[in-house]
């Protein structure tokens, strides 16, 4: 079966992953607000592909702009008064995945180099619109290239043995990506060289990016696989030889500390207790050298809410509602942490792949120095 696709374009659309495993529905994006909403309310998510969206809603806003010949393209000074707002909205949509801050940057800088080049404003607005594409389009290629990287060095560091067994968290395929994924690529790669075992992948609670999205993607590609519940993590590396850990990032600091889904860090400190190699795979666009190390990440409280509630098809199949909603806390429950992400120390992390390669820590050394890989 076709690799599922989180983003479609002409007209931009979107699949709502608040109704996945069940329904497929496609969403349309027809402005900046509602590429905003989605991005919050996670209808998109995993942090390419929510810079991929917001690059393509502010592309066709621009383009619409051009089309309709908008009072902003009067002059260089009225494009910079409609972008600059634009930009700095779609930035606040979630605060932990540095990909989206990049996306927007990169194109605020190509708004300054054009304006600076003292290009007309309809230029302007034309290399803005085809530099946002460029932000969507790139991440497949450079996803299949860390695939290949992460994947190779795996095989290599085992010896060349095939059925590698690799377990993951959360959801780092083609819906949290423009497509083929980060983590789950390095998994599609083994699966594809005939190297893999099994994957196993965590429910990833509280959003079940595992048990809903990783698990449909998985059967989709015909990739062996087997789930887990997220506390099941220390049983596994007990009882099943598993030849690694890949996980994506939201955000990785200067010395490799590395934000992702809440559950990573668990992972991380059973595999670092079971030898198990624990690999990063994540674009370069993810790195933020602004930050020394993982304690400046900040980390997205999502609403308590969503901790309390369970969403999907009702069981057994019932005609009259399809899909539901339930409460699975005492209504009123007050006290409930409900961090998005956590931060894994890098001195847990054995590689961290990017397009440009594996990154690995000196020996004897306990961070990453990644100003040299970005
Ligand atoms: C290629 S996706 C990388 C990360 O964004 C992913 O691992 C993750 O943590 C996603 O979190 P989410 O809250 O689902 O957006």
């Amino acid at each position: 079966m076709a690799p599922l696709v989180s983003i479609l374009e002409n007209p931009l659309r979107i699949v709502d992953q608040l109704l996945l495993p069940h329904t497929t529905q496609y969403i349309h994006i027809d402005t900046v607000d509602q590429a905003h909403a989605a991005i919050k309310s996670m209808q998109i998510r995993g942090a390419p592909a929510i810079a991929s969206l917001a690059a393509l809603a502010f592309a066709d806003h621009i383009s619409r702009g051009l089309d309709a010949s908008a009072a902003f393209i009067a002059s260089p000074e009225a494009v910079r008064a409609e972008v600059e707002p634009v930009l700095a909205f779609l930035y606040t949509a979630r605060p932990t995945a540095v990909n989206l801050g990049a996306a927007t940057r990169r194109l605020t800088k190509t708004l300054d180099d054009a304006v600076a080049g003292g290009k007309e404003a309809r230029v302007i607005c034309e290399e803005l619109v085809a530099e946002a594409h460029k932000v969507a389009d790139e991440d497949v290629g450079r996803n299949k290239q860390m695939a290949k990287w992460g994947g190779d060095w795996l095989v290599e560091r085992h010896g060349g043995i095939d059925g590698l067994n690799v377990l993951t968290v959360c959801n780092t395929g083609s819906l949290a990506t423009s497509g083929y994924g980060t983590a789950l690529g390095l998994i599609t790669y083994l699966h594809e060289t005939k190297k893999l075992g099994t994957a196993f992948y965590t429910q990833t609670a509280p959003y079940h990016q595992g048990s809903r999205l990783t698990a449909l993607e998985l059967q989709t590609l015909e990739i062996s696989s087997t789930m887990i519940c997220d506390t099941m993590v220390g049983s596994l590396f007990q009882h099943y030889n598993i030849h690694a850990v890949a996980v994506g990032a939201d955000r990785i600091a200067k010395n490799g500390d590395t934000a992702n889904k809440i559950g990573t860090y668990n992972a991380a400190v059973l595999a670092a207790r079971h030898n198990i190699p624990f690999i990063v795979v994540a674009p370069i666009s993810t790195v933020d050298l602004s930050l020394a190390d993982g304690s400046g990440i900040p980390i997205e409280q999502r609403p308590p809410l969503e901790a309390c509630l369970v969403r999907g098809a009702v069981y057994p199949p019932n005609e009259k509602a399809s899909q539901a909603t339930v409460m699975i806390t005492p209504p009123g429950l007050q006290g409930i942490y409900n961090p998005s992400f956590d931060v894994t120390p890098a001195e847990l992390i054995t590689a961290i792949v990017t397009e440009k390669g594996v990154a690995t820590r000196r020996p004897g050394e306990l961070v990453f120095d990644l100003s040299g890989v970005v």
